[in-house]
């Protein structure tokens, strides 16, 4: 059945809004036109599907390459049907999973039991990663070619650091050889040790031991010169620290193949913001000061950060409850994305809607060679529809995640997704 959006707010090369009817069949865009100068030829068959899309912004699907979905093993968090869902609402059509997962992605069946899932929920395209290391231990390498083989698309440790170089630069050579990338959660443990927050302020009022910037720094430098030995294309995950966006910006401008990631809170909140001694404010990498939040901002404006992503990470209340000493790292994201920087950065005036969208759609897609993120005839019908003048407050208990772990409950934010579509097919609708 063909599906048309009506008077769609489209972005134009240019960065311009225009007004678009878009025909979509089999899962395809067939056609965009103007709704100007429309045509007797252009008025929808009588079978069509027709959304009436007017006054708000049409976009490729959101692409969110850094989430958490917590099944196998963790259903008490999120289920890979709940955290498609939360993602459909929060305007994602495709989003790559984590594998710290219990078992761990460590196996060709573990990456089936995702897929399968995934397809069982029917709603977003669900990309899993495979595991660096057996268990994310940082002892044994995984089977790259049979992961590889079960769909799996990239390899990364996340939850924990590569400690060993050796065992890196082993993995890259190999992710090298078979043009798979390696992903990296950048974190040297020696240098953390137990700390929940990250050093400043916050930690000395509260007598915390502090995450230092090095610990994340360390791993981005020694990861980048062991990306320039191997060739392999090296992605950084949730980048936080000036420091390591100092070597991201040196290694791009030499030409190593090296992309990075941001998360919208590591843009917006400092560790100084952090109200007091709740866990909803705890994440990996946590909180920094305002000047790393600063460098983050500058980094993505001028694509030494190529992406945003969620680092969505449910944790049930009890957990997080145990207070920051003791409650798991990481907060939900899906929901909050894009309000929260449409709302500080673009109706604010410092970015471009543009700009925005990018970051979220044809940058990703661009960094992991994916075919959706762009809006034109012929390609994936993965489509978002935001009302960017609808105003609401963030309300945990809204969420379709069943986590509700978020700093930003009680935030009024603008531009909210009210309609996603996956292949053609509407998968959330407000
Ligand atoms: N980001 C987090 O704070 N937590 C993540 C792990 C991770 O992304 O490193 C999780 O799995 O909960
Ligand atoms: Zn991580
Ligand atoms: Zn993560």
């Amino acid at each position: 059945m063909q599906l048309i959006i009506r008077n769609a707010s489209v972005l134009n090369e240019k960065g311009e809004l225009e007004s678009k009817h878009i025909t979509v069949a089999d899962g395809v865009i067939v056609k965009i036109t103007d709704a100007a100068g429309e045509t007797a030829a252009d008025q929808p068959a009588a079978e069509a599907q027709v959304i009436d899309a007017a006054g708000k912004l049409v976009t490729p699907g959101f692409i969110d390459m850094h989430v958490h979905l917590r099944e196998p093993g963790f259903e008490h968090k999120e289920t890979i049907e709940t955290g498609s869902r939360s993602a459909a609402k929060g305007g994602f059509t495709t989003i790559a999973c984590m594998p710290n997962t219990r078992p761990v992605t460590d196996s060709p069946e573990v990456v089936s039991f995702v897929l399968d899932k995934a397809k069982e929920a029917g709603l977003v395209h669900v990309l899993p990663y495979a595991a660096i290391t057996k268990n994310e231990l940082g002892r044994e390498l995984t089977d790259f070619a049979a992961l590889k083989a079960a769909g799996a698309i990239g390899f990364t440790d996340d939850g924990v650091g590569v400690q060993n170089a050796q065992m890196m630069k082993d993995a890259m050579t190999l992710a090298a050889s078979m043009d798979m990338p390696v992903i990296a959660h950048c974190e040297d443990n020696s240098l953390v040790e137990g700390a929940p927050v990250a050093e400043g302020e916050f930690a000395k009022r509260h007598g915390l031991k502090g995450i230092p910037n090095e610990s994340e720094a360390i791993h981005v430098g020694r990861d980048i010169l062991l990306a320039e030995a191997t060739g392999v294309h090296y992605h950084v995950c949730h980048v936080s620290t000036e420091q390591s966006i100092r070597l991201i910006r040196q290694a791009k401008e030499i030409g190593i193949n090296v992309t990075a990631e941001v998360c919208p809170h590591h843009l917006i909140l400092a560790e100084e913001d952090i109200p007091g001694l709740d866990a909803n404010w705890k994440m990996n990498p946590p909180l920094r000061s305002r000047r790393d939040v600063e460098a983050c901002i500058q980094a993505l404006e001028d694509g030494t950060i190529d992406i945003v992503v969620t680092d969505h990470a449910p944790h049930s209340e009890d957990e997080k409850a145990k207070g920051m000493q003791l409650a798991p790292f990481g907060i939900v994201g899906f929901e909050t994305a894009f309000p929260l920087l449409y709302t500080k950065f673009v109706a604010e005036g410092r970015w471009s809607l543009e700009m925005l969208v990018r970051r979220m759609t044809a940058a990703p897609a661009r960094v992991f060679g994916l075919e959706t993120g762009r809006l034109a005839p012929g390609a994936p019908a993965d489509l978002t529809i935001v009302d960017l003048d609808l105003e609401k407050d963030v309300n945990p208990e809204d969420f379709a995640s069943k986590g509700r772990n978020t700093p930003f409950s009680g935030w009024k934010l603008k531009g909210w997704p009210v309609t996603t579509i996956v292949s053609g097919k509407v998968v959330w609708s407000e």
